[in-house]
């Protein structure tokens, strides 16, 4: 089953039009969103969670009609997009008690227990977080009322590698048993190569790929110049893809 299924969303802003984007999202999966800054990465996650209203689309969680079942959807997925900065005096469990009563399903026991794995002291205000530990909390929030579905907007962007490598070994970690998935953007090519299964690529607004990740590396395998013979890596198609001559 498609954890997510996104058909043909169109949302037009003044001077830049997010055009008929599809893509399905297996359970089980990671699909890294990609492409330059402005390609509509974001507006594509907002539009999809309906906080910018599309012109167009259907969005799908497990099955269910996002805008007709947004309640109910909202209780299965887990939502990052950008750092809490309107809460930042703010202690965490404070945050957390308000969070919590959204949540029909609220595990504390397992809240408890990401608190104790990544190592957050609930009592610390978010001014106090690193990026990293606030990209943390965020997750610790999601997975104690057990979503599903994770979506999140350039996680890794402000990591040192470590704390990157952490991070993307945790995604693995949570869909090993097949019952999440996750959908982040990001700017990192390298990400992609150690965590996503699959790869999503918007340019100027447009869906250009959307598939398997050794199959959308194989489709891009055209962008090679003559007498080229090993395979173009992610970050190389995404460069030759990307590519602008200046006359200045
Ligand atoms: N509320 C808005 N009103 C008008 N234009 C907007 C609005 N939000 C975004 N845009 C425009 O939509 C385009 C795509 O922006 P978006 O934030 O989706 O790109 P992105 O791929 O996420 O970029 P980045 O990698 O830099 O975060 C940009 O040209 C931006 O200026």
């Amino acid at each position: 089953m498609n954890a997510l299924s996104v058909q043909g969303i169109t949302k037009h802003y003044s001077s830049f039009t997010l055009c008929d984007i599809t893509f399905f999202l297996p359970q089980g999966r990671i699909m890294g969103l990609i492409g330059k800054n402005g390609a509509g990465k974001t507006t594509t996650l907002k539009s999809m969670l309906n906080l910018v209203r599309p012109d167009s689309g259907i969005i799908e969680m497990f099955g269910r009609n996002f805008m007709e079942n947004e309640e109910v959807c909202k209780q299965n997925i887990g939502v990052v997009l950008g750092e809490i900065d309107f809460y930042k005096h703010k202690k965490l469990a404070v945050i957390t008690a308000v969070t919590k009563r959204f949540y029909q399903n609220w595990d504390e026991e397992a809240y408890q227990k990401y608190l104790e794995v990544f190592g957050l002291d609930p009592q610390k205000r978010v001014k106090e977080l690193s990026s990293g530990m606030k990209v943390k909390y965020m997750l610790a929030l999601a997975l104690s009322h057990h979503a599903k579905l994770l979506i999140l907007d350039e996680p890794t962007s402000g990591l040192d590698p470590v704390s990157r490598d952490d991070l993307l070994g945790l995604f693995r970690q949570l869909v090993k048993d097949g019952e999440r998935s996750i959908l982040f953007s990001t700017h990192i090519i390298s990400d992609l190569e150690k965590c996503a299964d699959d790869i999503t690529y918007i340019k100027d607004g447009k869906l250009l790929k959307s598939a398997e990740k050794s199959v959308f590396i194989q489709s891009f395998q055209s962008l090679k110049e003559p007498g080229e013979i090993r395979e173009l890596s992610l970050e190389e198609i995404m460069l030759r893809t990307e590519r602008r001559h200046y006359d200045i």
